[in-house]
This record gives structure tokens, sequence and C-alpha cells, in this order.
């Protein structure tokens, strides 16, 4: 059975849980189960807290688990687990911030104390960029700490920004990592049971992203038509009853849609038709 560690709370919890449901796996009910068995695909949730998850990971008592790169990274067990998929969801920016007006560059942080939860992602940033500045280690909530005294600056995840600002502070310097919610896997194990899981995931993130295009365009236009709605291999191209016209069916990216619609309207097509993907495997 495949043993797989999903984030018990937080803001990683329910999108992580909806991804899974959306994969055709059983999830919990109830907020306070920690275990639960999906017979059907042989699987075993264990909800975990994220900060924890990579180690389960890595020590191999978990197979898989769902946590963000910024704690995975955090976890410092970087040979023993690998990122599988990246999921384009819980993103996130690692960043410094303190109050307005105080640092306009990373440089400046010479010799100050910066306070964090992540303290072992930040001294790698730190001692890769040769900055000389010492790491004041916190649990949360460190937007209040430079003004608590214990710190000139911070180094925290930032979605928003509406924290930071809130408490009198602004972001400086590139960030030092760009997160989102991966699925971590081991470098040494690829247990039975992976690829379908990795392939159910990969399907969710394809209909999430994509839509189904129809439509009907005359004859003599549907090469360039096809042009505009490639597919991922190439576009269906149904004869109708009518000889001068084709039918189009073609997956477009969810983004692009309206500007395609567009211009399949100025091209002469009609009865475009926009249908969601409710799963798929490519
Ligand atoms: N708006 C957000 N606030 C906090 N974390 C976010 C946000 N958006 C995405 N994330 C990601 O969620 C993860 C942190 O999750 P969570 O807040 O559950 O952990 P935690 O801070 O250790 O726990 P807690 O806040 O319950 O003590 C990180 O990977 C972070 O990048
Ligand atoms: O940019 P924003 O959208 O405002 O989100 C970022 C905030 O969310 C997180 O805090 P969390 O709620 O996890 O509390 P914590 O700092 O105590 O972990 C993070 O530490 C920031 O404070
Ligand atoms: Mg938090």
């Amino acid at each position: 059975m495949l043993r797989v560690a999903l984030p018990n709370k937080g803001a990683l919890s329910d999108i992580a849980s909806t991804m899974f449901k959306e994969a055709g796996y059983l999830q919990r009910r109830d907020n306070r189960e920690l275990v639960i068995i999906d017979p059907d695909n042989n699987v075993e949730f264990f909800y975990l807290r994220p900060r924890d998850i990579a180690v389960y990971v890595g020590r191999g008592i978990l197979d898989v688990g769902i946590t963000g790169r910024d704690l995975y990274r955090d976890a410092d067990v970087d040979d023993a687990v690998e990122e599988l998929l990246p999921l384009g969801i819980g993103k996130s920016a690692f960043r410094f911030a303190a109050p307005v007006g105080t640092f306009s560059s990373v440089d400046e942080l010479d010799g100050k104390r910066i306070a964090t939860s992540y303290d072992v992602l930040l001294d790698h940033y730190l001692k890769e960029t040769g900055i000389n500045a010492s790491v004041v280690r916190l649990d949360g909530a460190v937007e209040s700490s430079v003004r608590l005294g214990v710190a000139d600056a911070i180094a925290d995840v930032v979605e928003t920004g509406n924290t930071i600002k809130a408490a009198g502070m602004e972001i400086f310097g590139p960030p030092l990592l760009a997160s989102e919610a991966v699925l971590l896997g081991r470098t040494d194990h690829k247990p039975s049971g992976l690829e379908v899981l990795i392939r159910r995931l990969s399907g969710v993130l394809v209909a999430r992203q994509y839509v189904m295009l129809d439509y009907d365009v005359r004859v003599e236009q549907v090469e360039q038509a096809a042009a505009l709605t490639p597919g991922l291999e190439s576009p269906t191209v149904s004869p109708l009853q009518d000889s001068d016209w084709c039918a189009v069916r073609a997956m477009v990216q969810k983004s692009q849609t309206n500007n395609i619609m567009d211009e399949l309207y100025e091209l002469g097509a009609r009865a475009i038709l926009v249908s969601q993907i409710h799963a798929c495997r490519i």
C-alpha cells in the first residue's frame, strides 16, 4: 500500500486534499482524522504538519508527501528527497522585509539580525551570497520581531503581502525562493503505485489548466483555424453534413480561451463552444 503524507492544517491542507479528491482518491471528512485508508486505490493517507512531511519521506517512513518547497528546503533532507511534481498551488515567495525605509538592498544586511521560521533556508542563502548576518529563529509571527527589538529585518513567506504591509514593513531585495506545493518522493526508492499517482495528479493539473474548444469552420479556413488551436497532439477535424464546413475539437489553455475565440470568430468560425475538462490522462 502506498503511504502518502498530506498537510493536516494550514495554507496547504484544503488545497492538497481537494487535488487528491479530483484525482479520484478518498479524503478525510473530518479534519481531526489523522490517518485514512483508501482501499480501492490501495493508498494510505497520513495527515501531518507540513513542516514534518519532508522528514517522514526522507527517513523512508512514508513513500511520498505534499508540502511547500520552502518547508522541504528548510528540512535539510536534500540527498534523500526529491521533488517529483510541482503542483501549481499554494504559491508564495520567500522574501526579506523590514520597516519601511530601513533597507534597500540585501548587502546592507551585513552585520544585522534577521528573524525567520526558516533558519536552514536562510542560512543557505546567506552562505551562498556571502552575507554575514545573524539568524534569529522564531516559531511564527516574525513580522513583530523588529518592532519588539529582537531583529533588524525578517525573512518570511509572502503571498499577498498584506501581513507585511499591516506590520508597517516592505519587502526588499530579490526573492530567496519561489515556493509552491510539491509532491516529494525518495531519491532511492520508487514504490509501486507511484507512477499511477503522478499520472493522476498530472491529469488534475492539465484538467485545471485547459478547456475543450469545439467550433465549426469552413473547409478552406481549417488550416488557419488549426494553427490557432493546435491542441496537444493535433486537433480533431470531423466532416459535417454540409461538405463546405467541418467541426474542430481541441484542448486550449484556459487563460487564452477568449483571445482564441475572438481570433476564430474573425476567421469565420461559428458555434464556438467551451467546455470544462473534469479529468484526463495525457
Ligand atoms: N498565505 C500563505 N500563508 C502562509 N503560508 C502559505 C501561504 N500561501 C502559501 N503558503 C505555503 O504554506 C506553507 C506553510 O504552511 P503553514 O502555514 O500550514 O505552515 P506553518 O506556518 O509551519 O504552520 P502554522 O502557521 O500553522 O504554525 C509554506 O509552504 C508556504 O509557502
Ligand atoms: O503575504 P500574506 O498573504 O499576508 O501571507 C503571508 C503570511 O502568512 C504566513 O503566516 P501564518 O498565517 O502561517 O502565520 P505564522 O507566521 O505564525 O506561521 C506568513 O508567515 C506570513 O505572515
Ligand atoms: Mg504559518
